[in-house]
């Protein structure tokens, strides 16, 4: 048996896998969301240990219920949030900051402003305080205890994966997956980019030794082998057998992301796409580009809880059902701004369109359509930038269980779209990569046991409304500011 282990931005859950790669069993967690200041977000990063040894107690108890055992773990987490720790002290130094916390948010335009493109050349990224290395900078410029550990030289940086292989195994590493997450990291040379970390004050003896992301790190402290770590959209991308170029997985929980298999090619988005580290493995390196929207299950939520338009997503899928259409209404779930192609954090939410006929059905069908336009947008810009034209979009995620949402989906891409029974697919990701680095799986027995859902097939042009919400979009832009 195996355990995916998804340490998320709201829960960590692990996975229990058998050698076929069905789910026996989840364990999950939630952990505090914490908010300093308006638009800072930490975790605690002993909370998010404690959960992780309560997931795993939890799936090896029902393993050994089964009379099995624990065959390894493949560690896949919430990308760019970091953690600082005293290696000898073996305590961290404060809060880990999350991948969605603001408090870089001037310094990286500052950064955008002089070293944009060189940044980008180097490592994928577009600079946004996203990424991991202004928080990095942060800690080391604001955190006496960081600055005291750096003098010291036990000061010790880590993504989640990093953190997490660090209490489990004792050992200061981290994948090519995560490492092209940091913002310090060049993914030509698949090194830490001395420049960089030049820029950003960090000595390499911070950063973790980079490793493969199927490889065996350790064993934790009761004989259980971890063996891999990866970033969790990339583990999505692996664990939907998008193993050839061109391939494109769709992710859509609170926000979406979606990957797209660019082979051991670095695409230089023109469109301010990311080219990040799919996964390496010996000698394979796969590139991916990938687009995110950062508002997707969050707004399903928002019409059912802060609009109160329904008791659940079912019902609000009858309702849209009923009316079938928009209306001529355009939702822009630009809540918290908006990521690729226009990076802008003072875009916010937009309904356009309304007149005395509109009631909420209306609405309903608009925010589907806008949850399915973001996603639209991404993979059409792919499909230009790649050159490669998209056969099959493979969707994974809560909001993928909508039928209508993926309906709408293929309609925009004109494009199959394709659910797979086993939609977790981030923790099977993660536990397939770790029976690999054992050579216990190969890719083609992974191919096997993949199992389809539902295919939906285009079946209206959706051209018009779709050039009417891009349209919609651009009124959405620099609202804040
Ligand atoms: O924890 P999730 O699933 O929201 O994923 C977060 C992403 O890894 C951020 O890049």
């Amino acid at each position: 048996m195996y355990i995916g282990l998804d340490q998320g931005t709201t829960s960590t859950r692990a996975i229990l896998f058998d050698e076929n790669f069905n789910m026996l069993h989840e364990a999950r967690r939630e952990f505090k969301q914490i908010y300093p200041k308006e638009g800072w977000v930490e975790h605690n990063p002993e909370e998010i240990w404690q959960t992780v040894v309560e997931v795993l107690e939890e799936c090896k108890r029902v393993a050994e219920s089964k009379g099995e055992k624990i065959k390894a773990i493949g560690i896949t987490n919430q990308r760019e949030t970091i953690v600082a720790w005293d290696e000898e002290e073996k305590r961290t130094l404060y809060n880990a900051i999350v991948w969605q916390c603001r408090r870089t948010a001037e310094r990286s335009s500052e950064l955008r402003k002089d070293f944009g493109k060189v940044i980008k050349d180097k490592t994928g990224l577009v600079v946004d305080p996203y990424f991991s290395a202004t928080k990095i900078e942060w800690l080391l410029n604001n955190v006496e205890e960081v600055k005291r550990a750096a003098t010291k030289g036990t000061l010790r940086f880590g993504t989640i994966d990093s953190y997490l292989a660090w209490k489990l195994t004792g050992q200061h590493v981290t994948d090519y997956s995560n490492a092209s997450r940091t913002m310090l990291f060049n993914i030509h040379t698949l090194d830490w980019d001395n420049e960089l970390l030049e820029l950003f004050g960090v000595k390499r003896e911070f950063l973790p030794k980079l490793v493969d992301t199927a490889q065996y790190i350790g064993d934790t402290k009761d004989g259980i082998p971890v063996s891999s770590l990866v970033g969790d959209q990339q583990s999505a991308l692996f664990g939907q057998t998008a193993f050839e170029k061109g391939d494109v997985k769709c992710t859509l929980g609170t926000g979406s992301f979606i990957l797209m298999n660019t082979g051991d090619q670095i695409i230089n988005s023109q469109h301010n796409l990311l080219s990040t580290v799919g996964w390496k493995i010996g000698n394979e390196i796969v590139y991916a580009l990938e687009g995110s929207v950062f508002i997707t299950g969050t707004l399903v939520n928002y019409l059912i809880r802060n609009l109160g338009f329904a008791k659940d997503s079912a019902e609000l899928t009858e309702l849209a059902l009923q009316v079938g259409n928009n209306g001529g209404i355009y939702f822009v779930p630009a809540f918290t701004g908006l990521g690729a192609p226009y990076w802008d954090p003072y875009a916010r939410g937009l309904i356009i369109g309304l007149t005395p006929g509109t009631d909420k059905r209306h609405i309903i069908y608009a925010a589907f359509e806008g949850i399915a336009f973001s996603v639209g947008q991404l993979v059409a810009l792919m499909e230009k930038e790649s050159e490669i034209y998209i056969k099959t979009l493979k969707v994974d995620g809560g909001v993928s269980k909508n039928n209508l949402i993926m309906q709408i989906l293929s309609n925009t891409v004109n494009t199959v779209v394709e659910r797979p029974v086993n939609r977790e697919t981030t923790a099977l990701g993660a536990a397939t990569l770790a029976a690999i680095a054992m050579g216990w799986v190969d890719k083609n027995k992974l191919k096997e046991i993949r199992k389809i859902d539902r295919i939906f097939t285009p079946k209206e042009n959706r051209e018009e409304e779709f050039n009417k919400w891009k349209q919609a979009v651009n009124r959405a832009l620099n609202w804040e500011s």
